[in-house]
């Protein structure tokens, strides 16, 4: 069982890239230190490390859930399976993904569940899960999808307010009966081969396509390459710190305010490398019909936002469903074609060729 399993610690002689540590409870309680805080990590990386959460146990189930779901037969699992057309809700086994241009595959497997089966089971809104999902649907995973939301509503809510919208403005882009892309995903990475583990990605480079995302590691793999570099770097797994990120929808709101940046899984450094690597996140998406465009006509900080930096387009055209279907659908390795599908799956990414 992962959440009892224990693991050699993260190697001390690897580069790491530090990241702020924000106080949830501190937050919540309106902290003006903790937001200016949050918000220097929302407005420069776009990740940082959420200590005093409160979502511990539920984080433990939910591996468990991951646990019996994986060692499930594969002809069970693939009954589930997401499939090419651009819907991420489901099982997705590895090696459906490419991780770079030139087609090569991911080694990650993921059971994805979405927030409006979670919420109102056991009525389908979406799909239905495997048997380990369905069983384990109000007594874990209800209770993992109510905490992230609380917890990253929270957190859009004081991102709100430093961005100068209006109350409400990024919550109501985010309503929680309105059906979206948000979903728990619970992650497997088998142990890679070592000499080819060093460069090799479980999960290609990507920017996070939602909002928000609230991710819980216990082994390293995670790593970031910081805007203006081109060097990836880990990112040290802390017990009971999650990793927060920042996805393009919020880029896109913002007007380039907030960051969401560039990542990628690789196998865990060193000792570690040789354990199965498991890891949980919940991605708060925008409503379905939500158009993903900056908001000038609600911020005036936005809107200078824009005007100073005419080279970017925040206007993407799409509501935020074909925005995530595109998305999902052009990294299926079923649908390539060449490196264009590949470069069809991409967001708001610095630096597109760094993978
Ligand atoms: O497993 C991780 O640490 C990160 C996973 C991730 O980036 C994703 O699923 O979008
Ligand atoms: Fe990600």
């Amino acid at each position: 069982m992962p959440g009892l399993m224990s693991f050699p610690p993260f190697p001390e002689d690897v580069p790491t890239h530090p990241l702020l540590v924000v106080d949830y409870q501190l937050i919540k309680g309106g902290d003006l230190n903790e937001i200016d805080k949050l918000w220097d990590a929302a407005t420069h990386l776009g990740f940082w490390y959420l200590k005093n959460h409160g979502a511990d146990e539920e984080v433990a189930e939910m591996f468990e859930m991951g646990d019996d779901t994986m060692k499930l037969p594969y002809e069970e699992k693939i009954k589930y399976e997401q499939g090419d057309e651009g819907m991420s809700f489901g099982y997705k086994k590895a090696g459906a993904n490419a991780v770079d241009e030139s087609g090569v595959l991911d080694t990650a497997e993921f059971i994805n569940v979405s927030k409006d089966d979670a919420l109102a089971w056991p009525r389908a809104v979406h799909r239905t899960y495997p048997s380990t999902v369905e069983a384990r649907m109000s007594s874990t995973i209800q209770p993992f999808v109510r905490k992230s939301l609380e917890i990253n509503h929270t957190l859009l809510d004081i991102l709100n307010k430093k961005l100068g919208l209006p109350e409400g403005a990024l919550a109501e882009r985010h309503a929680i009966d309105e059906p979206s892309g948000s979903e728990a995903r619970c992650i497997r990475t088998p142990p890679m081969h070592s000499d080819t583990s060093e460069n090799r990605a479980a999960i290609g480079a990507h920017t996070d396509f939602g909002s928000l995302s609230f991710l819980h590691n216990r082994l390293g793999g995670l790593q970031v390459m910081v805007p203006g570099t081109s060097v990836w770097q880990y990112v040290k797994p802390i017990p009971g710190h999650a990793i927060c990120n920042l996805g393009d929808a919020m880029t896109i709101f913002s007007g380039g305010i907030l960051k969401s940046n560039l990542h990628r899984v690789v196998s865990p450094p060193k000792e570690q490398g040789r354990y199965v690597r498991w890891s949980l996140v919940f991605f708060t998406r925008p409503g379905n019909s939500v158009e993903l465009r900056a908001l000038i006509d609600e911020s005036p900080l936005i809107a200078d936002a824009v005007a100073a930096d005419p080279e970017r387009n925040f206007n993407t055209g799409v509501a935020a469903k074909d925005w995530f279907a595109r998305r999902i659908k052009n990294q299926r390795i079923k649908n390539r074609a060449g490196p264009e599908t590949w470069r069809a799956s991409r967001g708001m990414e610095h630096q597109p060729s760094a993978a």
